[in-house]
């Protein structure tokens, strides 16, 4: 199992069109290539046009006279962005995806009252992993978005992961909240605040997965140190969400699986009026490929 899956089951789900900020990136444009190969959708590209038209013409020619790539010249990363999320409010365009753009410039567009793409929602970040050493696929969020969200926001951040995972066929996901140590000490919010969101499952408040904690990340994805530990649960050592009590934890684990891990990952915003693919820079034209594919595989859930 790997994220290519995502990558078919999104092909079933209709063509997108997909409004990108700030395209001149080799990786974007490698990954709109292959997403176009594989017959995701339409693109329009906001950005430097000169240099999006070199890269192209360098590395991807056969998408400069495609009639389903637009390029759209805009003179700064902030007009990319604010252009392409209006490309998406106006109905142009039904994904929107980060290029090679700092992630607070894309969220302030996002974010913007007057045409950005709020609902009464709290947006948040997820992030799709498989890791070569674990069997399943795991969710980390929010690794991207929510600085040190509150018990409120960390129970619609829940929300909106387990609305992923069953978009991409995890029914009754197992969510980890997790913490530095399994027991509740006051001293510790993100202990206090997982042990209310495991109560909030048991009593039926969030529904449609499993919660459990506080967990230490070895509890929560290895049966063995669960065992040695000595704790007993339906998500110990199974988690499929990982519940991370803040933006530093989120980021560093995300980059921690890719880097040391050598996972895959397809990431994107939840909660916004339309799916919004957001990577990090850095990441690999794959990647950019797989959270295309996960995007898309919400459009009819989010
Ligand atoms: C999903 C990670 C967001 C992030 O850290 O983006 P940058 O690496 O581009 O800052």
């Amino acid at each position: 199992m790997d994220l290519d899956q995502l990558v078919n089951t999104a092909t079933q789900n209709g063509k997108a069109t997909v409004a990108v900020a700030v395209a001149e990136d080799i990786e974007v444009l490698e990954a709109v290539s292959l997403a176009h190969q594989k017959k995701l959708g339409k693109f329009i590209l906001f950005g430097d046009s000169n240099q999006i038209h070199l890269l192209l013409s360098e590395y991807e020619p056969h998408l400069l006279e495609n009639n389903d790539i637009i390029i759209k010249h805009v003179h700064s990363p902030e007009e990319a962005c604010t252009q392409a999320v209006k490309a998406v409010k106006n109905n142009e365009a039904t994904v929107l995806m980060k290029g090679n753009v700092a992630t607070a410039t894309i969220l302030k567009a996002v974010l913007n009252r007057e045409y950005g793409l709020r609902t009464d929602k709290v947006l948040s970040h997820i992030a799709v992993f498989k890791v070569p050493s674990y069997e399943r696929f795991i969710l980390l969020t929010d690794a991207a978005m929510n600085i040190a969200p509150n018990l409120d926001q960390k129970e619609q951040i829940v929300q909106n992961a387990v609305q992923l995972a069953h978009a991409i066929g995890i029914h009754c996901p197992k969510v980890a909240a997790l913490a530095a140590v399994e027991l509740v000490n006051p001293s510790m919010q993100a202990t206090v605040d997982a042990a209310a969101l495991s109560e909030m499952n048991r009593n039926g408040k969030i529904s449609g997965c499993r919660i459990e904690g506080p967990l230490a990340l070895d509890i929560a994805i290895s049966e063995e140190a669960a065992r040695h530990k000595g704790i007993e649960n339906d998500v110990a050592g199974l988690a499929d969400i990982l519940l991370v009590p803040n933006i530093e934890t989120g980021n560093v684990l995300y980059k921690s699986l890719i880097y040391f891990a050598k996972a895959q990952v397809g990431a994107m915003i939840a909660g916004a009026t339309a799916p919004i693919v957001l990577t990090s820079r850095s990441d690999s034209a794959k990647s950019k490929l797989y959270s295309l594919a996960l995007a898309i595989c919400t459009t009819k859930n989010l």
